[in-house]
């Protein structure tokens, strides 16, 4: 059990003293902490319970769980997008990394093109288009530069997204159903772009995914949430993954029937 303790630097709120899911990645320096008390909507709608877990450098870690779970407001809550939370998110160094988020919609901007909308972010962007040409070509996307986000099928725009993501050269990754739409061979593509990164540059990924095989092909741990409110239900390493760090808990169940049926009560 992790003990408990008020980190110096985090987005917010308050300490607690109780209701730990514990989980703790040895030997590897943390990227990010999270321990979350709960998470309520403005009507009082409790979707996220108690839960804690570390990710560390150059880790893969999978969310999965019925839909409608709470897995993208734990995403968010990760990317810093939503700080109405009870708990805390604490990064190494104190600083949040630098992030790389590919949403469950593409989230383009209809009005700038393919090649612009992978620039964005870019300090010179608008300047040196060779870097998202390249971003572009990494995605199988070259020809599609010039054209605006209207055009693209969901699993096109997902790559431009990727693109998107991949170009800033994050320190975590976020990834929410970022496969989905896509066909094996683009994905596949996709899959191995991201793990290349992981392995050269310590790339760290968060990833919610309803795929057992996004799991299992890159992923060092899995966490299944489920019930309501949602909490880790289960978790466990995946064995396909050999740099998979030490797990101070946890067994090991086999079965894959995690992503399936609605949340229980
Ligand atoms: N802004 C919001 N205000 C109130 N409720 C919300 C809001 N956003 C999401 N919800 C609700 O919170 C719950 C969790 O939503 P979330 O999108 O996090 O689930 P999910 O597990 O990612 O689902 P899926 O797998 O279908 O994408 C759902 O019941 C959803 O309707």
């Amino acid at each position: 059990m992790r003990p408990v303790s008020c980190w110096p630097s985090s987005w917010s709120t308050s300490c607690f003293s109780h209701g730990w899911i514990a989980m703790s990645v040895v030997g590897n320096a943390k990227r990010l902490s999270l321990s979350l008390h709960a998470k309520h909507w403005p009507d009082g709608r409790q979707v996220l319970g108690a839960m804690n877990f570390s990710l560390a450098v150059g880790e893969v870690l999978a969310i999965s769980g019925p839909s409608g779970c709470g897995k993208s407001t734990l995403l968010s809550i990760v990317a810093g997008l939503d700080q109405a939370f009870d708990g805390r998110l604490e990064w190494s160094g104190g600083q949040p990394p630098g992030l790389g988020i590919v949403f469950q919609t593409p989230r383009l901007l209809p009005w700038r093109t393919v090649l612009a909308n992978v620039s964005l972010g870019l300090a010179d962007g608008a300047k040196n288009t060779s870097p998202a040409r390249q971003a572009l070509a990494e995605v199988g996307l070259s020809e599609a530069a010039d054209v605006y986000p209207a055009r693209l099928s969901l699993g096109m725009a997902r790559r431009v997204a990727f693109a998107r993501a991949l170009l800033s050269e994050p320190d975590l990754l976020l990834l929410d159903e970022a496969f989905a739409s896509l066909d094996d061979e683009a994905a596949g593509k996709l899959r191995a772009s991201v793990m290349t990164r992981v392995a050269n540059r310590r790339m760290s990924v968060l990833m919610v995914t309803h795929d057992l095989r996004d799991a299992e092909e890159m992923a060092d741990r899995l966490l299944v949430l489920g019930g309501t409110p949602a909490r880790v239900v289960d978790e466990r390493a995946m064995p396909t993954r050999t740099s998979a760090p030490t797990l101070t808990s946890t067994a090991v169940p086999t079965d894959r029937s995690f992503a399936r049926g609605s949340c229980p009560p």
